[in-house]
């Protein structure tokens, strides 16, 4: 055991590293034995590790293949396939110009071919071709509409699925006769495959009725164009398709409560769901730290509280910040002056909202630090200016692209 921000830094590091999806992809491979010409398309936030992975384990077997990921998370050219760059999680043009080629290669294959496809959260966003009437500017309002109005994933990917030509399932009835062999990084929360990424070839649980009342409910003003593609229903079955997931959020949990007794803490895991406003969940975490420190339950100290989800946050100021930052900083004001607490949140990605940080960590310390600063908490999360406020008292994490994907880990540590 170190100093308590040292030993969660370790726990992020040692843990993100075990949902690094190469081992997913081998061990998934050696499993299979796949005939005909192997395609690869690989999307998503961890496409280009799973990609070179799959490609040392297939070699030569690799006929050809398409990566799509987001900028600056390739790591240089891979053999045989084409490496490309695009937006998110607001699609571009490289998004489409990108998704037409995997588009035209799934197009071209026979009965006995295979794509394997590598799937990963960020999918959404970089693998995209709208349906006809609808433009690449369109699906830019509606995602940046849908990003901010609080909707979880499942919610706004019900949406996307309707105004694209690859999501949804479309893609596998693209590449039909071919089948289609997905591995999946899940960072969507009970792992619902058809949202990860869109579901691009699995088939969607999702129907008309449920768009409906999402609009509603968020109070979602589109376009009439819009509203009239959303009616057209998706593929409910494929008979072209498998799939296997590599990696989730559960599997970082659990790996945090590893890496945490073994640094000599009581560990537990308390969810792998946490799904409400990332302000609420930090407040709720702060609440469970003075707990322990005041009656030592729900564990004996030291010890660490663990959680995995995502958490949604409604941007309504005009700040940077992403939810893990902001969880952290509404858990600054309720364990203000309490010692030997520590809160820390990060996306597994590297990336926490629009911003170079992957989350943020504070302390009992954080609050007053803040104030000093002359940083007001509850101002800075009415602005969603989590980023600033964090980084004036040096509380962001940074790690860069991770090179996976299993959502957000967040974890209380007491002494
Ligand atoms: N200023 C902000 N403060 C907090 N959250 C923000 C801010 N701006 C955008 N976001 C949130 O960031 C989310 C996108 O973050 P990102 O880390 O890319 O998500 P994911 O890891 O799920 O792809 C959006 O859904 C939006 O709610
Ligand atoms: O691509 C997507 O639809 C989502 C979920 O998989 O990922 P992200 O939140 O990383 O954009
Ligand atoms: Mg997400």
């Amino acid at each position: 055991m170190k100093s308590l921000k040292e030993d969660a830094f370790r726990i992020i590091e040692d843990s993100v590293s075990s949902v690094l999806p190469e081992r997913g992809v081998e061990q998934e491979l050696k499993k299979l034995d796949l005939g005909g010409k192997i395609y690869l398309v690989a999307i998503g936030k961890a496409a280009w590790r799973m990609a070179k992975s799959a490609k040392d384990c297939l070699k030569e077997k690799v006929k050809g293949g398409v990566v799509i990921t987001k900028y600056g998370h390739s790591q240089g050219p891979i053999e045989g396939l084409k490496i490309y760059e695009a937006g998110h999680p607001i699609p571009d043009e490289n998004t489409i110009r990108s998704t037409k080629e995997a588009v035209e290669l799934a197009k071209g294959l026979s009965k006995g071919d295979t794509v394997l496809f590598l799937v990963s959260g960020g999918g959404s966003a970089l693998f995209e071709l709208p349906v006809d009437g609808v433009s690449l500017e369109d699906i830019k309002n509606v995602t940046d509409m849908l990003l901010r109005c609080g909707a979880n994933i499942v919610e706004i990917n019900a949406i996307r699925k309707r105004l694209s030509r690859v999501k949804g399932g479309k893609f596998a009835l693209m590449a039909s006769p071919a089948r289609v062999y997905s591995l999946v990084l899940s960072d969507v929360l009970g792992d619902r495959i058809d949202s990860i990424a869109s579901g691009p070839a699995y088939p969607d649980s999702t129907r008309y009725e449920d768009v409906r009342k999402i609009i509603r409910k968020y109070d979602l003003k589109l376009p009439k164009h819009i509203l009239q593609s959303l009616r057209e229903e998706t593929p409910k079955s494929l008979d072209n398709v498998e799939t296997r997931i590599i990696g989730s959020v559960s599997k970082v949990c659990e790996s945090a409560k590893n890496v945490a007794v073994s640094l000599g803490y009581n560990a537990m895991i308390l969810t792998t769901t946490l799904d409400c406003e990332a302000s609420e969940a930090g407040l709720f975490l702060a609440s469970i730290a003075r707990e322990e420190v005041e009656k030592e339950r729900p564990l004996e100290r030291p010890c660490v509280i663990i959680l995995g989800g995502e958490t949604v946050v409604h941007v309504k100021g005009t700040g940077k910040g992403g939810r893990n930052q902001e969880l952290v900083l509404s858990a600054a004001r309720g364990i203000r002056n309490y010692p030997g607490v520590v809160i820390a949140s990060v996306g597994t990605d590297g990336t926490d909202g629009p911003t170079d940080a992957a989350g943020g960590i504070v302390d009992g310390k954080t609050a007053k630090a803040l104030e000093e600063v002359g940083i007001d908490i509850d101002d800075a999360l009415n602005d969603n200016d989590s980023y600033h406020a964090l980084q004036k008292v040096n509380s962001l994490i940074k790690t860069g692209p991770t090179g996976t994907n299993v959502n957000d880990l967040i974890f209380i540590l007491c002494y």
